[in-house]
C-alpha cells in the first residue's frame, strides 16, 4: 500500500515538475491527443467502452485514456472541441474569455429561439442562449435583481412558504412503511417549480399537495420534464438535425414551442395583474415587477430563462442531498443540532440572522455538489493564445471543462468518495478533518465561473437551504436499498426509484 501511495505520489511529483517545464516550452496544437467521434460513437454501442456509461464515467474514462487534453476534431455540424480537466487550466481558460463570454450550450433551443422566435430576442439577448453585447445588454440588467443579496433577501418568506408546503406534501404522500414513492423526484420538481414561479412572477401555482387544477400550471412541469429528457440526445450527440430535421427532432422542437407558450401565458397573466394593479402600493414583490419597471422585454426574455434554466436544476439537487443525508446518518444528526439550535420551532421562519448561523447546512450543501454533480462542466470559445497542459491552444476555440475530475482528486479533496461536510467550514474543531476550504478554487465550481456564471445561484441556494432546513427540523431520513445508479439526461440524474423513508422528529 504504502509502495503504491509513494509510486502514485512521485508521478504527481513528475507530472507537476515536467507540466512547469512544458507550459514554458509547450507542445504545438497539432500534438494534442485525438479522439475521432467515430471512436467516441462505436464505443457507445452496445459492446463499445461507453455504452450505458454515465457521463461522469466517460469523462473519467477520456481523461484516463488520453491524458489532461484531448481533442475531438470537427464533424458533421460539431464543431471541433478541446477538453480538459485540470483546475489550473479552467483558470487560465476563464482569465481568457473575454469581456462577453461565449459558451456553447443548449444549442438546439439557441437554434430554435433564433429561427422562429426572434421576435422576442430582437434587442435583448436570452441570459442563457445569448451571445455578446445582446446577453450583456439582458445580463447587466438582470443581474441586480437576481444576484444582490438585499434583493434576494425579500424572498426568503415566499420561499420558506413552498418549502413548508413540501414538508405537508411529504406527510401525505409517503407510505405505510413511512417512504416517499419511486417518483419522489417528481414532487421535488414541483416544489422547484413553485418556487422559482413564485418568486419570478410573484405567483402561487398550487402544485404541492396536489391542489393544483391549473392545466398550465401542469404543461409547465410536462414541458419541463420534456426538455430535461429530450434534448440531451441533440446536446450530446453528432448534430445531424442540422441537416435533417428527423421525427425526434420535430418532438423536441414542438417541447420547446410549448414551453414558450406556457411561458408567455405566465408573463402576459402576470402583465395584467401589474397593469391592474399599478399603483397600488401593496403590489406583491417579485423579480417581474421589479424588472418591469425598467424594460418590458426583457422582462419576458428573464422570466424564459428562469424557467428553462431554473427548476430541474435545483430540484435535482436538493433531491441528492436528501438521499446523501439520508445515507449518512451522522452528518444527518449534526445538521439537526444545528438546525435545531437556530430553529427551534417547527413552525418559525428562517430569518436571515438564522440561515447565516446554519454553515454546517451549508457544508452539507457543497459536499453534495461535490459528490453529486449535476453537471459535467461548462465550456468557453477562448479570445486569446493560451497554453493549456503545455500545449499551445490558438484563440478562438471550443473548451469544454469537464469539471467533474477534479472534484473527486484527492489532492484537493482527500478520502474524495466520502460525504465529509466538515472538510468545507472554516471553523474546523476537528483538525484531522480534509480541508477542502484550502483547495484550489477552480476545482469547485457548481454555478460555473465569472460574469456568464449562473444568474441563479443565491435565488438556488436559497430555496435548497430553506427546504432542507425544514425537512431535516421534521424528519429523520433513512435510506434501506443499494446505492442509486446515475443516468444521463441533460443533466446527471438519478436512474432508481427514491424511496427515501421519512419519519417525525
Ligand atoms: C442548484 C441549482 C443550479 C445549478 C447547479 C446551476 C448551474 C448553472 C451553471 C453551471 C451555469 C453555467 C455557468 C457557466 O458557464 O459559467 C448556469 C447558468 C445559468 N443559470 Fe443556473 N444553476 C442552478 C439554478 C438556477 C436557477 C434557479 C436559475 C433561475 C434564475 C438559473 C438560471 C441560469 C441562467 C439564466 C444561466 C445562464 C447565465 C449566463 O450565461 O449568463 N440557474 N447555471
Amino acid at each position: 500500500m504504502l509502495k503504491k501511495i509513494f509510486i502514485n505520489s512521485s508521478i504527481l511529483f513528475s507530472v507537476r515538475n515536467s507540466s512547469t517545464i512544458a507550459q514554458k516550452n509547450p507542445k504545438p496544437f497539432s500534438k494534442i491527443p485525438t479522439v475521432s467521434i467515430f471512436k467516441l460513437i462505436t464505443g457507445s454501442l452496445p459492446g463499445g467502452k461507453y455504452y450505458k456509461k454515465s457521463l461522469l464515467d466517460i469523462g473519467k474514462s477520456l481523461n484516463e485514456e488520453y491524458g489532461d487534453i484531448l481533442r475531438i476534431p470537427s464533424i458533421l455540424g460539431n464543431d471541433e472541441m478541446i477538453i480538459i480537466f485540470k483546475a489550473d487550466d479552467f483558470e487560465t481558460v476563464f482569465r481568457n474569455e473575454g469581456i462577453w463570454p461565449t459558451r456553447k450550450a443548449l444549442v438546439t433551443l439557441k437554434y430554435y429561439r433564433e429561427k422562429y422566435k426572434s421576435d422576442i430576442y430582437s434587442n435583448y439577448g436570452s441570459i442563457l442562449t445569448g451571445d455578446g453585447e445582446k446577453w450583456y445588454k439582458t445580463r447587466t440588467t438582470v443581474n441586480p435583481i437576481l444576484l444582490k443579496p438585499k434583493v434576494v433577501e425579500s424572498y426568503r418568506g415566499i420561499i420558506d412558504e413552498v418549502a413548508k408546503d413540501l414538508v405537508e406534501e411529504m406527510k401525505n404522500i409517503r407510505n405505510d412503511k413511512s417512504e416517499m414513492p419511486g417518483n419522489f423526484l417528481d414532487i421535488i420538481v414541483a416544489w422547484s417549480a413553485e418556487s422559482i414561479v413564485s418568486v419570478v412572477l410573484g405567483k402561487r401555482l398550487n402544485m404541492l399537495s396536489g391542489r393544483s387544477n391549473d392545466e398550465n400550471a401542469q404543461k409547465l412541469m410536462n414541458c419541463i420534464r420534456q426538455f430535461l429528457e429530450q434534448s440531451a440526445q441533440f446536446e450530446l450527440g453528432v448534430s445531424l438535425w442540422r441537416y435533417y430535421e428527423s421525427k425526434a427532432f420535430k418532438e423536441l422542437i414542438k417541447v420547446f414551442e410549448n414551453l414558450t407558450n406556457v411561458t408567455s401565458y405566465f408573463v402576459n397573466e402576470a402583465l395584467e395583474k401589474f397593469e391592474n394593479e399599478k399603483g397600488d402600493e401593496n403590489v406583491e414583490n417579485s423579480v417581474f415587477v421589479s424588472l418591469l419597471k425598467i424594460n418590458k422585454e426583457i422582462t419576458t426574455v428573464m422570466v424564459m430563462d428562469a424557467l428553462t434554466a431554473g427548476v430541474d436544476t435545483t430540484a435535482l439537487i436538493l433531491t441528492n442531498l436528501l438521499y446523501m443525508l439520508a445515507k449518512n446518518p451522522t452528518k444527518q444528526e449534526i445538521l439537526r443540532k444545528e438546525i435545531f439550535q437556530f430553529l427551534p420551532e417547527k413552525s418559525s421562519i428562517p430569518s436571515y440572522e438564522n440561515m447565516k448561523q446554519l454553515s454546517y447546512l451549508r457544508a452539507c450543501v457543497k459536499e453534495t455538489f461535490r459528490t453529486m454533480p449535476l453537471i459535467l462542466g461548462s465550456n468557453r470559445v477562448i479570445q486569446n493564445d493560451v497554453v493549456l497542459s503545455g500545449y499551445q491552444v490558438p484563440k478562438n476555440k471550443n473548451i469544454a471543462l469537464t469539471f467533474t475530475q477534479e472534484l473527486v482528486n484527492p489532492k484537493y479533496y482527500p478520502e474524495p468518495q466520502k460525504f465529509i461536510p466538515e472538510r468545507w467550514l472554516r471553523d474546523r474543531t476537528d483538525n484531522k478533518c480534509p480541508h477542502a476550504t484550502e483547495s484550489n478554487p477552480f476545482s469547485f465550481m457548481p454555478f460555473g465561473h465569472g460574469s456568464r456564471s449562473c444568474i441563479g445561484k443565491r435565488i438556488a441556494n436559497m430555496e435548497i437551504e430553506l427546504a432542507t432546513a425544514n425537512i431535516i427540523r421534521n424528519f429523520k431520513l433513512e435510506w434501506h436499498y443499494p446505492d442509486i445508479k446515475i443516468r444521463n439526461a441533460l443533466f446527471n440524474i438519478p436512474d432508481s426509484e427514491m424511496k427515501i423513508k421519512v419519519l417525525d422528529v
